[in-house]
């Protein structure tokens, strides 16, 4: 699925400025931003609950129509189940709306609520059940109907850390099977490990795009911790090298070239003692902190 050069105002401010990002078939793609970036509405977008101003979402090369997108699954930021309908009832409902048949609705509805972890509360009224196992329900919701893609909004706020990980095998599941997953979420810690890719977005405009690795590669450079014997403050007049912590026989240092760890490596051995020498892989939230700047 593909997002392309997207302009969305609302009362003469411009939301969406030139928006562009590719969703993956089989990848799970996190869509991260502050409060407010443009997320819930590009997302919208997306579903045609919202129309864009210019640009286009196309899908699998042709324009993205409206049976296309009723086959995908949508998690809105509003919710919006019904809170009085039985939660086994609402998903056959959802399934057949979908089109699917009441068999294969009942099936599907099942199988989703035996997942995450719901079978027992399938007879309960949705108002009933606590906060995240409403999120639960809500994320079966958006399956029901074996959607070509996802789209969820925020599918993790308000999970405990089981539920998450309930969640993250089901999405796991079905990116495995070839569908195109893209989730926003606040939790960076969560959205590196579960996405294989990113799309940062800032005040409307796509800051970075691409895997975590390619994202590392090209906004931060390689940081190394040295343990060594003996002082390392001769790591300071090497080339190339930038000191980032240096305590006595211990220095964090950064390489303007990659392939620079292998000669500070035989320097540090002829010095004597190397104790250590680790890679630092740095965190998505440091990377994203740099790519917003
Ligand atoms: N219907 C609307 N009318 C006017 N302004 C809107 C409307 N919907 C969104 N906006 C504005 O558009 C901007 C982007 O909002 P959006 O909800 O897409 O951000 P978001 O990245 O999803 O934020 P959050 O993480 O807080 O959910 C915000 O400034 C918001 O106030």
């Amino acid at each position: 699925m593909r997002v392309e050069a997207v302009r969305r105002s609302f009362d003469g401010t411009l939301v969406l400025d030139d928006v562009s990002f590719d969703v993956a078939p089989g990848r799970i793609t996190g869509f991260v931003g502050a409060n407010g970036a443009g997320k819930t509405t590009s997302m919208r977008i997306i579903l045609g609950v919202l129309a864009a101003d210019a640009g286009t979402v196309t899908w699998k090369d042709g324009p993205l129509d409206s049976a296309t997108r009723r086959a995908f699954g949508y998690m809105p930021e509003e919710r919006g189940l019904y809170p009085k309908m039985k939660v086994r009832d609402q998903l056959v409902y959802l399934g057949r709306l979908h089109g699917l048949d009441a068999g294969a609705a009942r099936r599907n509805a099942d199988a989703l609520l035996e997942q995450v972890g719901l079978a027992e509360k399938a007879d309960a009224k949705l108002d009933t059940l606590s906060l995240g196992n409403q999120q639960r329900a809500q994320i079966a919701a958006a399956l029901v109907h074996d959607p070509v893609a996802l789209i969820l909004d925020e599918p993790f706020s308000g999970l405990d850390p089981l539920a998450v990980d309930v969640i993250v095998a089901v999405l796991r599941e079905r990116a495995a099977d070839g569908v195109p997953v893209l989730f926003s979420s606040h939790q960076l810690d969560l959205v590196e490990r579960l996405c294989d890719d990113l799309v940062v977005i800032a005040a409307g405009q796509i800051r970075a795009a691409g895997s975590g690795s390619e994202l590392r590669a090209k906004y931060t450079l390689p940081r190394i911790e040295v343990l060594l014997g003996t002082d390392a403050g001769w790591l300071r007049d090497v080339p190339g090298v930038t000191i980032v912590e240096l305590d006595g026989d211990r220095a964090v240092i950064e390489l303007a070239d990659p392939e620079a760890d292998q000669v500070v490596l035989r320097e540090a051995m002829t010095r004597g003692p190397v104790r250590a020498f680790t890679p630092i892989v740095p965190s998505l939230a440091e990377i994203f902190r740099e790519v917003i700047r």
